[in-house]
């Protein structure tokens, strides 16, 4: 257990609670802008120029409906809010109002369901999306090497504390009180006398009573008998099963998962894969070479789940190759002693943050599964994972299964706004640019000085231009205490065989980033005009935000954009308008 000491070599300073200046503006996200555009191209694609920019006019935001509500509201939050679709939130109406509560990232569990399942709701997503006009990026979750036992007969099994239970990897047999069949015959050569076993569906601590842990008590040719340490009744079709602290000498993308992305993933052009127990580096880098064969595929980003001990051990080197981290809190906090997954979280987001890379929490409201309120520890669990820095917070059973998949999100959303308040924004900002030295990048400089003029101006946002995101992550990177509108520029690009708009993956992605609200530019339409220039976007950009209730009059803006070759920082005062 030793490792989880391993992040914690470098004393992590803790920002204490200050005064800051609060974002008393914070924006709603309903960030779609229609962009009409024409591209021209200034090279031939098949004589290798594979990158043409593109030309933007644009059509007004629309109309804000006066009898709705201002979309300005107290509940929106910086902090990002991604939610499991499953049996409780898979109709189009439920969909909408998660989508109203705030979630921005909607993720599909392939450890439960089918494609066909998962499609259906998945279709439903997009329709909510039209509906409320509200962006959401899709994210799928890899099943991996995940140890799980098939219950054929259906029956709940009742499981007695002080009774033995034998695990065995003969898929013929039957799941009962005595038997429990794995899907993983190297079970019994990596477990040994009291390790322990967690056995349950998808909530699983052992200490309720439809989880069971286990201790090995002996190791039985290929079987593994065990004690049962609490009395719980399993029930459904399938548990998962997580042996702590054991290495499973599974592939972290499966065959399964690959023909599940191959398909269903190109079909539905995931924004981000979620890499169920990623442990090496070299897991994220074979996703990504697996990503890299798959059309546009190419563009989705890869979230590396840590969830167990050897994750851990080799979290930098993961952090190096990822897109992003979702520290995997269920899994891994029962790998860890519960003594130390504080410790783990602190590191591993100060980690993410200095890499300007998006790190997500799970696992914080677990009782709001079956009650509409959260504990008060699990309220503060929140607030605290907005202040050691996490980009987004994920919710599983309670949105996927739970009884209040829209009081979840509702309160979350409204925890995280309220920590925001208190994040030490100059305390932060300042650690950051230490620890980024010099000389600074160009564009890291740039971004982060748009940060700076930003706070010293009191802009109500950061307006900034991008193609690929990475200007508008740089900025989130210094957790700018306003949002940050980012106006994703479709370019044309071309594989030799074809060309395709890049873009829309780009601008879904800022939604699992702190702060970031992108405008999805949509190259459906074709172009009225080819005359627009940089300013005429903005325009666009600042009326969106004006009909949003984020921008008024005499606000003050900043906006980062290339004038020339050059990037600038600008700021801009507003008139009365
Ligand atoms: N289409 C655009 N128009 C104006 N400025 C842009 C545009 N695209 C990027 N920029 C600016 O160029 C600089 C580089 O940003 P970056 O995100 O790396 O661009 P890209 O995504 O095109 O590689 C930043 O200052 C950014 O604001
Ligand atoms: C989110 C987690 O994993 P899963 O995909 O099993 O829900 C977790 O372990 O916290
Ligand atoms: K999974
Ligand atoms: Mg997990």
């Amino acid at each position: 257990m030793q490792a989880s000491h391993l992040l914690l070599e470098e004393p992590i300073r803790l920002a204490s609670i200050l005064e800051s200046s609060t974002p008393d503006e914070l924006l709603d996200d309903s960030q779609i802008l229609q962009l009409q555009f024409a591209f021209t191209t200034t090279g031939d694609p098949l004589s290798g120029q594979d990158r043409v920019d593109v030309k933007l006019s644009v059509a007004p935001a629309p109309p804000r409906d006066p009898s709705q509500p201002n979309p300005k509201n107290a509940f929106s939050s910086m902090t990002k809010i991604i939610g499991t679709l499953g049996p409780s939130s898979r109709d189009v109406e439920t969909i909408e109002k998660l989508l109203n509560a705030g979630m921005s990232v909607a993720r599909f569990d392939f450890s439960w369901g089918d494609s066909d399942f998962h499609q259906e709701t998945l279709d439903n997503l997009k329709k909510a999306v039209r509906n409320t006009r509200k962006l959401c990026a899709v994210m799928f979750d890899t099943v991996g090497p995940e140890l799980q036992i098939i219950n054929k007969g259906e029956a709940p099994i009742n499981l007695v504390v002080d009774e033995f239970v034998v695990l065995t990897p003969d898929a013929t047999q039957q799941a009962s009180s005595t038997t429990l069949p794995v899907n993983y015959p190297e079970l019994a050569s990596v477990v040994k006398p009291k390790d322990t076993i967690f056995v349950g569906q998808y909530l699983f601590t052992g200490s309720e009573s439809t989880s069971v842990w286990l201790e090995v008590m002996e190791v039985q040719g290929p079987n593994v008998k065990c004690l049962v340490k609490n009395s719980a009744t399993l029930t459904g079709t399938l548990f998962t099963a997580h042996a702590a602290g054991v290495p499973v000498g599974l592939p972290t993308l499966s065959d399964f998962d690959k023909e599940v992305i191959s398909k269903w993933g190109v079909k539905n052009s995931i924004d981000f894969i979620s890499l169920s127990y990623t442990r090496h580096a070299e897991d994220v880098r074979q996703a990504r070479l697996h990503l890299s064969k798959l059309g546009d595929l190419y563009q989705t980003q890869i979230f590396a789940k840590i969830e167990n001990i050897e994750g851990l051990k080799h979290f930098d080197e993961i952090l190096k190759e990822a897109d992003g981290i979702i520290l995997s809190r269920g899994n891994l906090g029962i790998d860890l002693p519960p003594e130390k997954v504080f410790l783990f979280q602190k590191a591993a987001l100060h980690k993410c943050n200095m890499a300007g890379k998006p790190a997500i929490v799970t696992r914080v409201v677990d009782s709001m599964t079956d009650t509409p309120r959260p504990t008060r520890a699990e309220a503060t669990d929140v607030a605290n994972a907005v202040l050691d820095g996490a980009d987004g917070i994920l919710l599983g059973a309670e949105t996927l299964r739970g009884l209040y998949p829209v009081e979840t999100i509702t309160i979350v959303q409204k925890i995280c706004a309220e920590a925001e308040k208190v994040f030490n924004q100059a305390v932060f900002f300042k650690k950051t640019v230490k620890a980024v030295g010099e000389p600074m990048a160009h564009l890291e400089s740039i971004a982060s000085s748009a940060v700076r003029a930003g706070t010293k101006v009191r802009a109500s946002v950061i307006v900034v231009f991008t193609s690929s995101g990475r200007a508008a992550r740089l900025i989130a990177k210094y957790r700018p205490s306003m949002p940050v509108i980012v106006v994703v520029i479709p370019t044309l690009t071309t594989n030799h065989l074809r060309w395709s708009f890049t873009g829309a993956f780009q601008a879904r992605q800022c939604l699992a980033v702190r702060g970031l609200f992108p405008m999805l530019a949509d190259p459906r339409h074709p172009a009225e005009s080819s005359t627009s220039t940089n300013e005429s976007i903005l325009k666009v950009a600042l009326d969106h935000g004006k009909a949003a209730g984020i921008i008024k009059a005499h606000d003050r803006i900043v906006v980062c954009q290339k004038v020339g070759d050059s990037s600038v920082v600008k700021i801009i005062e507003l008139d009365a308008y």
